[in-house]
């Protein structure tokens, strides 16, 4: 579904990322993972449109994506959350949601002058469906309020189900559980689960070990800007350069 293919990015002398590849095949919950500064944001970022790279391609099924804005990349068929959270925070929970439906929408000029029958059909239907989304992320009975009064992590809820709204065939989350509570992380994993029981394919950056072994199906290991391991989460951690390199130091937690 998604092919990382040969993708450099150079900030100045600097190289983040170097001949990176990586392939997502549809259905699957691939984990992204690496020690700070090995180039996990900046390959999200890339993918996502948020930088050109300087070398190679991003595919989402045969459509080069690389290059296409971050708007043009969510249209084609991938969204995501941010690490640090990102909503209109004086909005309501319902507002945020219906606002990211509406990249799928097409309203035209005069529909919206002369609030046809048509456009307000399409609008209860955005509605219905922004309702129904906040229901599955488990945020039923919070349509109505601000996004800023909501706990951390019913936040980070209400971003999964922004991302949900605009219909992804790839959903990419950065860091979903940082900074939640183990109860909210395990509510966040359950979170996960139903997405690809629903036919989601996921793209997860964590740092959180436990949560990315128990939930990924395989993982790429990223150090210094390159690839060094992809295989199942098992395998992953019997890695010796993954263990010296980024477990080891960590511990696993
Ligand atoms: N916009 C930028 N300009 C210059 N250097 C950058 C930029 N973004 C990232 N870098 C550098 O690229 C390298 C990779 O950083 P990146 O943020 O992608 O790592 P990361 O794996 O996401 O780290 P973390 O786990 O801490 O978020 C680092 O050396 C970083 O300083």
């Amino acid at each position: 579904m998604l092919s990382v293919k040969n993708i450099s990015m150079h900030f100045g002398g600097l190289v983040a990322l170097n001949n990176v590849n990586m392939t997502v095949k549809e259905g699957e919950i691939r984990g992204l993972i690496g020690p700070n500064g090995s180039g996990k944001t900046t390959l999200i970022n890339v993918i996502t449109g948020f930088y050109a790279p300087t070398k190679g391609t991003v595919e989402m099924g045969e459509n080069v994506i690389s290059g296409r804005t971050p708007n043009q990349v969510a249209k084609a068929g991938l969204c995501r959350t941010f690490q640090n959270i990102n909503l209109f925070s004086e909005m309501t929970a319902l507002e945020n949601v219906v606002t990211a439906a509406c990249i799928h929408q097409k309203i035209n000029l005069s529909s919206a002058i002369f609030q046809t029958k048509a456009l307000k059909r399409q609008e209860s239907h955005v509605y219905d469906r922004a309702r129904e989304l906040l229901k599955f992320v488990g945020l039923d009975g919070k349509e109505n309020t601000m996004a800023t009064n909501l706990p951390y992590g019913q936040q980070r809820l209400l971003e999964i189900a922004r991302a949900l709204a605009t219909e992804p065939k790839l959903l990419l989350l950065d860091e979903p559980v940082a900074g939640m509570n183990e109860q909210e992380s395990a509510e966040a994993a359950e979170l996960v689960q139903k997405l690809r029981e629903n036919g989601k394919t996921i793209l997860l950056i964590e740092h959180h070990m436990r949560f990315v072994m128990s939930l990924c199906d395989s993982l790429t290991v990223l150090n210094s800007g390159a690839v060094i391991a992809e295989g199942v989460p098992e395998e992953i951690q019997n890695n010796e350069d993954v263990i010296n390199i980024y477990l080891g130091k960590r511990g696993g937690k």
